[in-house]
């Protein structure tokens, strides 16, 4: 078993980029948003904000599928949905394992976003006899045993692990060797899976740290902005002051002060980029 191969390269089949995929999701939720409401049209820049993401890069991702829109209507919202439905896979129906019915695997469980969105969970499994014949989400909880027969039966080809990390990399092993080339990792460990495996992990406490990561930068530059405010006061203060003789220095100094004071102020409007999906490659 090839080790560390977690994810596809840059690029997949058809030339669209990993990048590109990984937004294509956000498109298709506000889109979806969009033709709840009977919205038949969108403009790139309305539909960039719905979905967070910048409306050039939006324009560029969507050249890729071949949808170009029609100047001055904007794209077809059913169209999009289809297309990017399409590009997705989603207009088949995936069964899906989840392993591991703790308290995280049951909530998956009983997610509707799943089946509303073509996947279908098709058995649950869990290493804990205790568990077993139990009803989780309207379906029968089956003893880690049953894992391969499950996996041939329902020809499932995606796994959720939601195991303890420990027992992760077994669990992984299992799935893969009945089959399954797509794993949706939960557990805070990091897979080694062979080639032709995709594996993406879902870590919220990761979320969480990036955007204390922000937190901390936002704080100190506010703090950067109100020192730059101050001395800026003080500059122009300075240059009131004095009259004549120093008074371009003064006005220097004030001028770079209040230019710091707004590219401070300019650095404290950004945040955590919105384009980043919160399930990223393991
Ligand atoms: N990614 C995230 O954001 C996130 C959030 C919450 C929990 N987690 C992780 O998800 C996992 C599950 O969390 P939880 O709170 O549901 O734990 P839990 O203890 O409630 O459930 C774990 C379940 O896995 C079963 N299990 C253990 N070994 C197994 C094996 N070899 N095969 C099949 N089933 C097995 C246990 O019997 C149990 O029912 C943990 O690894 C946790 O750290 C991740």
């Amino acid at each position: 078993m090839a080790t560390g191969r977690t994810h596809r390269t840059a690029t997949r089949s058809r030339g669209i980029p990993e990048a590109t995929v990984a937004r294509l999701p956000l498109y298709l939720r506000a889109l979806t948003a969009l033709s709840e409401r009977s919205v038949p049209t969108v403009s790139s820049e309305e539909l960039a904000t719905a979905a967070g993401v910048n409306s050039a890069k939006l324009r560029k991702d969507f050249s890729y599928l071949g949808s170009y829109g029609t100047r001055g209507v904007g794209y077809d919202v059913e169209y999009l949905v289809y297309q990017i439905s399409r590009e997705l896979g989603l207009t088949q129906d995936w069964p899906v394992v989840i392993v591991g019915i703790g308290n995280l695997g049951a909530a998956l469980a009983g997610y509707g976003g799943f089946a509303s969105r073509g996947f279908r969970v098709a058995g649950l499994i869990d290493a804990d006899r205790a568990m077993t014949g139990k009803q989780v989400a309207g379906l029968t909880v089956r003893h880690t045993d049953e894992l391969e027969p499950l996996i041939k039966e329902s020809g499932v080809s995606i796994g959720v692990i939601a195991t303890p990390a420990g027992a992760a990399q077994a669990v992984c092993n299992r799935l893969v060797e009945a089959g399954v080339t797509s794993i949706l990792n939960f557990a805070p460990t990091v897979l080694n899976v062979p080639d032709g495996v995709d594996v993406r992990k879902v870590d919220l406490s990761i979320e969480l740290q990036i955007l204390a990561f922000h937190e901390q930068r936002k704080a100190g530059e506010e703090a950067e902005l109100r020192d730059a405010e101050a001395a800026a006061a003080a500059a122009a203060a300075q240059s009131g002051a004095v009259e004549r003789g120093t008074a371009g220095t003064a006005g220097t100094a004030a001028g770079t002060a209040a230019g710091n004071a707004a590219a401070a102020k300019k650095r404290t409007g950004q945040g955590p980029d919105g384009d980043v999906p919160a399930v990223m490659p393991a």
